[in-house]
């Protein structure tokens, strides 16, 4: 038997991270990350609260450019990718029915349907139904119960039929019967090989349906086998990089307050102001 044929070929990247900073007006929210996410894996993101996990997802989908480095895809243009941000940003108020809100994710395709034909209303339908939402095709968005919500944007999301998708905490604010039927139909995308990303909090989930982990805590802490990122050294070093990114924050904050106050103390703008003031 030849030694490399026991070995299993790497899956190839879907994406690349190569020196990779993101941020907001000059401020690092994830640094130097390099790695590959493996085509057709299912891989978990981790970390504290303002660990700058949604900030990844949106650097992968193009929403904020690298500061330095670059996110490298490969077998997926970057308009395809479904992206699944967090619930708390969708606009219910917008008037926009069931059936319509999941149609949309053909619009990739509405050149190619020149509007929906039968083919088209077949596939919003069996999308519908796989989220187990027939029957309500006609009440508006803002109508529904978060649950209900979370399952016709997973039906858009299918309809996108992407082979990269990204999830931005999925479960968060759903009932736990929805959180199991959404759970399951992640499960089949990966099983069709696609590759899913999910943002998660919840640390027995991750345990139990996700293979492989990113411990993010601006940077990578750890990033392999579930088993072994969910180490309590990691998260407790994952633990301390947040509280020291956290008072960083805070005492430029500081910083910044007390600058201005002196500024305006001492500025020679404000004492002309004054010496011209009434008495
Ligand atoms: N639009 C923005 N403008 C400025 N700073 C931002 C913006 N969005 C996020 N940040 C900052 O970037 C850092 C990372 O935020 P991010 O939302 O990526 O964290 P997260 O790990 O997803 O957190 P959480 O678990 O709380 O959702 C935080 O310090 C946050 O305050």
């Amino acid at each position: 038997m030849r030694p490399d044929s026991t070995i299993a070929p790497a899956a190839p990247p879907i994406v690349r991270f190569d020196n990779l900073t993101l941020g907001y007006q000059r401020h690092p929210a994830v640094h130097h990350l390099h790695g590959d996410i493996a085509a057709g894996s299912l891989l978990a993101v981790i970390g504290p609260n303002g660990a700058g996990k949604s900030t990844l997802l949106k650097g992968i989908v193009g929403d904020i450019a690298p500061m330095e480095g670059r996110v490298r895809l490969h077998g997926v243009e970057r308009r395809n990718i479904a992206y699944l941000t967090q619930q708390s940003g969708v606009d219910t108020a917008f008037p926009i029915v069931v059936h319509d809100f999941v149609a949309l994710g053909l619009w990739h395709e509405f050149g190619a349907f020149r509007g929906l034909n039968r083919a088209a209303q077949r596939r919003i339908e069996a999308a519908i139904a796989a989220v187990g939402l027939e029957g309500l095709e006609n009440r508006p968005i803002g109508h529904l119960s978060g649950g209900q919500l979370q399952r016709a944007r997973f039906a858009r999301l299918t309809l996108q039929d992407s082979p990269l998708v990204l999830l931005d905490e999925p479960y968060s604010g759903i009932d736990a019967s929805s959180a199991r039927d959404l759970a399951a139909l992640i499960q089949r995308w990966n099983a069709e090989g696609r590759t899913i990303v999910s943002v998660l909090h919840d640390l027995e989930h991750v345990r139990r349906d996700y293979p492989q982990t990113l411990l993010l805590a601006r940077e990578a802490v750890a990033w392999s086998a579930t088993a072994e990122v969910l180490s309590e050294a990691h998260l407790a070093r994952a633990r301390r990089l947040a509280e020291t990114a956290s008072e960083t924050a805070s005492r430029s904050e500081a910083e910044i307050c007390r600058a201005n106050v002196v500024g305006s103390e001492h500025s020679p703008l404000e004492n002309r102001r004054n010496a011209h003031e009434p008495r």
